[in-house]
């Protein structure tokens, strides 16, 4: 089970500061929202976490099982699902999961024909991704983070592209597969992080905690 903390931590572009003087300590099966306007920097805060930013300034400290885990193996223990994050679309769904899961070993062994009836993609087995709706590449982001085996899951803007049963489904995959992985939730929609106990504001280049 993960744990990360964040000591002094924050990020800047050129010369504007995003945050400043974040202290976190995220515990597993934490469930954190992080809110803020448009523009104000929640999807910066994921990708600074995940390592595809690095932080301005600041000590980050991952650990498993009270082991500590370096910069460069932090991935491997983390699933991200956000808008910029591109599927490989010439792939057909079989192929993209049976490619990714050469990867990434399946969240409690569930196989591959359990993973796309929960998708309910069964129509669109042998269907290049290219070729799905938005919805249904959304379905099959959020597959991939909840059904890869990582402790941590960074969801950005979750039920973007998910019509009404499609958000609902998103609520059901959280409760069956997220209750014993710390998650991070970047969004303004309460409906997308109403399971969260932790919320991290950012406005102003600052960060605020509430429970
Ligand atoms: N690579 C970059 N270089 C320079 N500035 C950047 C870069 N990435 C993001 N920014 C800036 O950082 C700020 C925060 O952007 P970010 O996408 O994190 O906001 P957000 O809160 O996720 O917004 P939204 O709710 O609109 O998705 C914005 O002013 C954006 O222009």
């Amino acid at each position: 089970m993960l744990e990360i903390r964040l000591t002094n931590a924050a990020k800047r572009f050129q010369y504007d500061w995003i945050f400043r003087h974040l202290d976190l300590h995220a515990k597993p099966t934490d469930k954190i929202a992080i809110t803020g306007s448009n523009g104000s920097g929640k999807s910066t805060f994921l990708k600074c976490l995940a390592g595809i930013n690095p932080f301005t300034e600041g000590e980050t400290e991952y650990s498993l099982e009270q082991r500590s885990i370096s910069d460069n193996e932090v991935y491997r223990h983390l699933s991200i699902s956000a808008p910029y994050m591109e599927l490989p679309e010439e792939f057909t769904l079989l192929e993209l999961l049976g490619f990714h899961f050469n990867f990434k070993t399946p969240y409690q062994g569930i196989q591959l024909k359990e993973m796309i009836k929960v998708m309910y993609l069964e129509d669109a087995i042998n269907k290049q991704v290219s070729h799905f709706s938005s919805g249904m590449k959304q379905r099959l982001k959020l597959g991939l983070c909840f059904f890869s085996n990582t402790s941590l899951l960074l969801l950005d803007e979750p039920t973007s592209n998910l019509d009404r049963r499609g958000s609902e489904w998103y609520q059901e995959l959280v409760h069956a597969y997220g209750q014993d992985r710390t998650i991070f939730v970047a969004s303004n929609d309460p409906g997308e992080y109403e399971f969260c106990t932790e919320h991290l504001s950012i406005e102003d280049h600052k960060i605020k905690k509430s429970r």
